[in-house]
């Protein structure tokens, strides 16, 4: 089982993963694909006139700050537009695939935050009407089922709380409690960047290979939300996912690519 999940930043070539999907999912391959919004969000919030605004943990982690209105934003960009972008790519190239969020089937069930500490301006302060999450468990059995029955799931990344409000979780740590569940042997992070680079944006400063004992160390080059990636790394090596791998969404081919070699090995 390999899961997959592709960024929603700006730069990510769709057509060419669907285009590396189909032939891989034809040849008979189980994967699962996990998505991002990022992009899409942004430019919704903006045109609806409610502009995203990010936060930052004391732990140094970087987020979307999700209200309410925030939340509805995300599900109509991310489950709704980005979502169904994939599907009808992977339809077109006569894949059956079935677009879903964590929310459906409580595909994806955790804790809501309903208030968030972050730092700014130097002075930690708590943020209230947060609709963020964390998840604690993956309904395997639907996702298998609908694997058994020949379909690949596509997922947003939204899961449901144990009181059944949607919240918006992290799409790399959704795809790495995804491969964890699963057991599945690779996990591949793939985004608009060629994996993680010891001098970011200096492409050729790619580290290869990071022993898997030593993500923490690896933590001082990543910014922003590539911390969050590797966090997601962390998270699915210690549940039994054998290797995961950071790599570009930018190129033809990209699944290949990585599986080949290509991007930040982790393992
Ligand atoms: N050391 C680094 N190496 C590579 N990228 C880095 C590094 N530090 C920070 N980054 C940033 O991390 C970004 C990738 O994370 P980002 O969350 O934007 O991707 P995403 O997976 O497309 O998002 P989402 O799934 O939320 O839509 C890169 O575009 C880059 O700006």
């Amino acid at each position: 089982m390999l899961v997959v999940k592709v960024g929603g930043s700006a730069g990510n070539d769709y057509d060419a993963l669907c285009d590396d999907i189909a032939t891989r999912w034809q040849a008979g391959e189980h994967l699962i694909l996990v998505h991002g919004g990022s992009d899409q969000t942004n430019r919704l919030a903006e045109a609806l006139g409610h502009p995203p605004r990010f936060v930052t943990s004391p732990g140094g982690h970087t987020s979307r700050y999700t209200d309410r209105r925030t939340l509805e934003i995300f599900l109509m960009a991310t489950a709704g537009l980005v979502n169904k972008q994939l599907v009808e790519r992977l339809q077109m190239r006569g894949v059956m695939a079935l677009g879903l969020s964590g929310l459906d089937g409580r595909l994806l069930e955790g804790k809501r935050k309903s208030t968030i500490r972050v730092i700014e301006q130097g002075r930690q302060m708590i943020l209230r009407d947060d609709w963020t999450g964390t998840i604690e468990r993956v309904n395997t059995s639907l996702l298998r089922m609908f694997l058994d029955a020949g379909y690949l799931p596509v997922v947003a990344p939204i899961a449901c709380s144990t009181a059944g409000e949607a919240v918006n979780v992290d799409g790399d740590r959704a795809a790495a409690a995804i491969a964890a569940a699963f057991g599945a042997q690779t996990l591949l992070l793939l985004s608009n960047v060629p994996g993680l680079l010891r001098h970011f944006p200096d492409e050729a400063s790619l580290i290869n290979h990071i022993p898997r004992a030593e993500v923490e160390a690896y933590m001082e080059y990543a910014a922003g939300r590539m911390k969050k990636k590797l966090l997601g790394a962390q998270e699915a090596l210690a549940g039994g996912v054998q290797r995961v791998i950071l790599a570009d969404a930018r190129i033809p081919a990209c699944i290949s690519h990585a599986l080949a070699g290509g991007g930040t090995h982790i393992a």
